[in-house]
């Protein structure tokens, strides 16, 4: 039994505030459809069948950045998943929320404006500071109960995640407990065969931070995506390098080389790294080199070649349990998709335990087709699945508990 209230705790027809993760990436301004708008979609329409007024609080990116947009576009996704009206306001606490709450009627979904837009909301506090800021003291009032189903969000310590739970009876949503529950108790498995990870993405401290930790569960990591390329950066190939307008590798190589370098030195039979890359050539289309041949960068590298895709494939076929963490390319376009779909799909295809965790990385099912019933479990968490896995604590679970 979790030491936290969940849903069947919660009586009907109550007004009820509620923390969903609809953090989406966001091309050329356009909000893009993905598994979270699917998932939270349950919540949603759980809480509005069982007559709750129901106010939905989200983030989107971060300020200073691309993706850093109004939730309003958020609002007709999720209306489209829901497959019932959801009301959007440009406001989080002000006098215009607080009159679009106020007019709510019991079964009607109300989405708030961006909570990163308000000053109250990033800075990393505990709960109990949160809880005294304008924006909890406003709302709270307003409310019979709180529930948290941001789980991807749920290492961050901010006023909508943990400021509420001091303030009214805390629930936590349907996706929140799944998604506890379960990577918890994958952490603590145990398994007699070979255990591999998939790794990539573009942060390459994730990666890191399971190369460090996992030490001991994960016999083979395999690494694909900027991190990739960072790793045999530290191995002295000339690879890894912005160049032209890129900002996504010196920065990360500076605040990572040390590590990397020590990793490459110490623990390279661990991991599995790149042969070769694929880029987009002068006529637009996918072209690859194989890495003994690159003498300088001068392309961006955006997915990893055949010849790598090969190599790692037979890996995962004889593993008895697969993690993914961060696509090993740009799947975003289908030119560099094949890395990631091929092993991904391969991992699908054997009967393996697999988990496929990242926002990002789970949004390649949903692109390309693949079933996710082929899977154990797909999570829409990357940072939140990545602290479960390697047994680090989630700030808003203990907080839902300590307020249980
Ligand atoms: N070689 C690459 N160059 C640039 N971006 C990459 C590369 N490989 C993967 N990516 C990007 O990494 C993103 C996923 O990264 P990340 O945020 O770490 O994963 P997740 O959100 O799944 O946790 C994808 O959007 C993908 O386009
Ligand atoms: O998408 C998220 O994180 P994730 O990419 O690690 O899953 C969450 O919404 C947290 O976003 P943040 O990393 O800007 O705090």
């Amino acid at each position: 039994m979790p030491e936290y209230n969940t849903l069947d705790d919660l009586e009907p027809g109550q007004r009820v505030l509620v923390r969903v993760d609809l953090n989406s990436p966001v091309e050329d301004g356009v909000v893009q459809d993905n598994n979270r708008f699917d998932r939270y979609s349950e919540t949603v329409a759980a809480l509005a069948d069982d007559d709750h007024k129901v106010v939905l609080m989200a983030h989107q990116g971060r300020p200073g950045r691309d993706d850093f947009v109004s939730l309003d576009q958020h609002a007709e996704i999720l209306e489209e998943h829901v497959g019932k009206p959801i009301q959007f306001v440009d406001d989080i606490y002000g006098d215009d929320a607080v009159e679009a709450i106020e007019g709510l009627e019991a079964g009607e979904i109300l989405l708030l404006e961006n909570t990163r837009m308000a000053d109250d909301e990033l800075p990393e506090k505990d709960a109990e500071e949160h809880a005294e800021s304008d924006f909890v003291q406003t709302l709270a009032p307003l409310f019979d109960a709180f529930v948290n189903d941001a789980y991807s969000a749920a290492h961050r310590a901010h006023a909508s995640t943990v400021g509420f739970a001091v303030e009214l009876p805390t629930y936590a949503g349907l996706v929140m407990d799944k998604e506890y529950q379960y990577n918890t108790s994958v952490a603590e498995k145990e398994f007699d065969g070979q255990v591999t990870m998939l790794c990539g993405g573009n942060k390459s401290e994730d990666v890191i931070s399971v190369v460090n930790n996992l030490e001991e569960k994960v016999d083979t990591f395999l690494v694909g995506g900027l991190p990739g390329e960072l790793f045999l950066r530290a191995e002295g190939y000339p690879v890894g390098m912005d160049i032209g307008d890129m900002d996504l590798l010196d920065d990360q190589w500076d605040e990572t080389k040390d590590t990397l370098e020590d990793l490459v030195e110490n623990r390279r039979d661990d991991f599995e790294l790149p042969v070769d890359f694929a880029y987009e050539d002068a006529e637009g289309e996918r072209a690859e080199i194989a890495l003994e041949d690159i003498d300088e960068k001068e392309t961006g590298y955006l997915d990893i070649g055949h010849e790598t895709i090969e190599a790692y494939e037979p890996i995962i076929r004889e593993s008895e349990a697969v993690f993914v963490k961060g696509a090993v390319g740009v799947f975003e376009d289908e030119r560099f998709a094949d890395g990631t779909v091929e092993l991904i799909e391969a991992i699908g295809e054997t009967d393996c335990f697999s988990v496929v965790g990242g926002g990002d990385t789970a949004r390649t099912l949903s692109l390309y087709g693949l079933d996710e019933e082929n899977y154990d479990h797909v999570s829409i968490a990357g940072g939140a699945y990545l602290n479960a896995l390697t047994g680090q604590e989630l700030v808003v679970v203990d907080v839902l508990k300590k307020y249980a």
